[in-house]
């Protein structure tokens, strides 16, 4: 098929790639010509594993072009998918700006009867007003039909979760239109639901909603083992043995971040709002979640009492690893309460440190070699779980950091392997455990 991916965000190269792979003729086209004009050089603007080499090779066998141009993108293709971003404004409702662009530009454009697809998360009757746009300004002899295909992939394994999915949502009321998608899909091999088109885009909202929910659930039984002596770990595997509960998204640390669950919790809050349902379980989630991206601070100051000038090394910048995207990043969070407590920052990550620097500026030191950024440090919190943070054997907080303080945002390390070591370690809903034990075997609980 001819298929045309509007927005080289996260999920319009991801779709366009994997597509490409899947041997379909696929045009992605973008806004920024910057982005256009790297991806035309085989480079992506975004770190992804394995989405660049499936770029590349893609590029070169012909099968993937980049494109600004819109003429070339929409004039003669079977499906386009939307991608673009739908990011938040004041009060958290959803800036429609950019569905509203492509909508115009796509009716502008198309020559021929064509399936258009939104990937984007979209409010509840989104869906609809891109139909009213597109079918007020097409010609009027060509056939437009809109369907609602929401995107369920994680950054970080984004390539896997196209190809491995746990289902495909298709909604629209058309059967035509839904025999098109099938068939597009049915080499995945992953089950796919056909659904009306406020379901499909309901669909989105809640799952996200649940998953966040799933954490702040968790963040708050953790946050009590901390209180009674229990040790959260245990806990998550205990209940996620309950197929009902299941064990993902039971992993405490210092809450959700990202592009998309802080922005769709909010989305969704703010929809409830204007049809005059308060949806206070999800205001909740939310609450619990922002108390949750303090929990460092708060412990580094029931620690150490003032930060003023303190030297603190934070360890991940990205909102989870695998990813250089900061957006949302808990680690924003903690930073920007560190620099207000007067101490002196310095931040590391594998390879997210430019996309934190825009952000953040020199406000703080960075280093990209975890020992550099612990060197002298008085107090170490680690924000993301990385791989290369998880690594660090233990002895290196020991002979680089000034006072080995750790605080692990993350729980990365376990708590027998910490107590070998001269270390002071605050993890989350786990016993705390001091370096100047005056009997190396006893771990205090919090709040002896
Ligand atoms: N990032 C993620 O992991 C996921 C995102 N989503 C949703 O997918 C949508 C896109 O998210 P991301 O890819 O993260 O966004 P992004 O912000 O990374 O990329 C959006 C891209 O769309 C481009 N764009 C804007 N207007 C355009 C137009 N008229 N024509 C062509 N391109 C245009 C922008 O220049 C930008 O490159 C959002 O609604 C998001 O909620 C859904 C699932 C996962
Ligand atoms: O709509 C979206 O954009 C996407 O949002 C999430 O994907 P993503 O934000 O990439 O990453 P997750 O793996 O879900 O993690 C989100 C945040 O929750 C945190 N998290 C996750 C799981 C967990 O058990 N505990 C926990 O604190 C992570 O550290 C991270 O900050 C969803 O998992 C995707 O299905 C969805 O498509």
């Amino acid at each position: 098929m001819k298929i045309t991916v509007a927005g080289a965000g996260y999920v319009g190269l991801v779709t366009s790639a994997c597509l490409a792979e899947l041997g379909h003729q696929v045009t992605c086209i973008d806004i920024q010509r910057e982005k256009i004009d790297m991806l035309q050089n085989g480079r992506s603007p975004i770190y992804e594993p394995g989405l660049e080499s499936l770029l590349v090779k893609n590029l070169r066998n012909g099968k993937l072009d980049f494109t600004v141009d819109a003429h070339h993108a929409y004039s003669n293709v079977d499906i386009i998918f939307i991608a673009v971003g739908t990011p938040e404004i004041h009060g958290g409702s959803v800036d429609l700006k950019y569905i509203h662009v492509v909508s115009h530009t796509i009716a502008h454009y198309i020559e021929n009867d064509v399936i258009v697809c939104t990937k984007s998360t979209v409010p509840i009757g989104t869906n609809d007003l891109i139909k009213q746009i597109i079918h007020s300004r097409k010609p009027p002899k060509l056939h437009a039909e809109v369907v609602a295909n929401p995107e369920f992939l994680r950054e970080g394994s984004a390539v896997f979760d196209f190809f491995h999915g746990d289902r495909i949502v298709i909604g629209t009321d058309n059967p035509k239109a839904v025999s098109i998608m099938e068939q597009l899909y049915l080499p995945l091999k992953i089950p796919i639901i056909t659904t009306d088109i406020k379901s499909a885009e309901m669909i989105k909202y809640a799952s996200n909603a649940f998953l966040a929910t799933k954490i702040s659930f968790i963040n708050e039984i953790a946050n009590l083992c901390e209180k009674v002596g229990a040790n959260i770990e245990e806990v998550a595997f205990g209940i996620g043995h309950d197929k009902r509960i299941g064990h993902d998204f039971l992993k405490a640390g210092i809450g959700f971040g990202g592009s998309c669950f802080p922005k769709d919790t909010k989305a969704l809050v703010e929809l409830s709002g204007s049809v005059e349902h308060r949806f206070e379980l999800l205001e909740a989630v939310m609450k619990v979640n922002n108390r949750q991206q303090s929990v460092p601070v708060l412990k580094a100051k029931e620690t150490i009492g003032s930060l003023q000038d303190k030297k603190v090394t934070l360890l991940g910048l990205a909102f989870k690893p695998d990813t250089d995207d900061v957006r949302e990043s808990a680690s924003l969070r903690i930073i920007n309460e560190l620099l207000e407590e007067g101490a002196v920052v310095r931040a590391y990550d594998p390879i997210a440190i430019p996309n934190a620097k825009r952000i953040l500026g020199n406000t703080i030191e960075y280093s990209s070699d975890i020992r550099v950024a612990l060197h002298e440090a008085e107090l170490a919190i680690i924000a993301t779980d990385w791989e290369q943070i998880k690594h660090v054997p233990l002895e290196v907080y020991c002979t680089h950091m000034k006072d080995s303080i750790v605080i692990d945002g993350r729980n990365c390390y376990s708590l027998q392997e910490i107590q070998k070591y001269p270390i002071t370690y605050f993890s989350i809903g786990r016993p705390y455990v001091f370096k100047d034990r005056p009997n190396d075997s006893v771990v205090k609980e919090s709040g002896e």
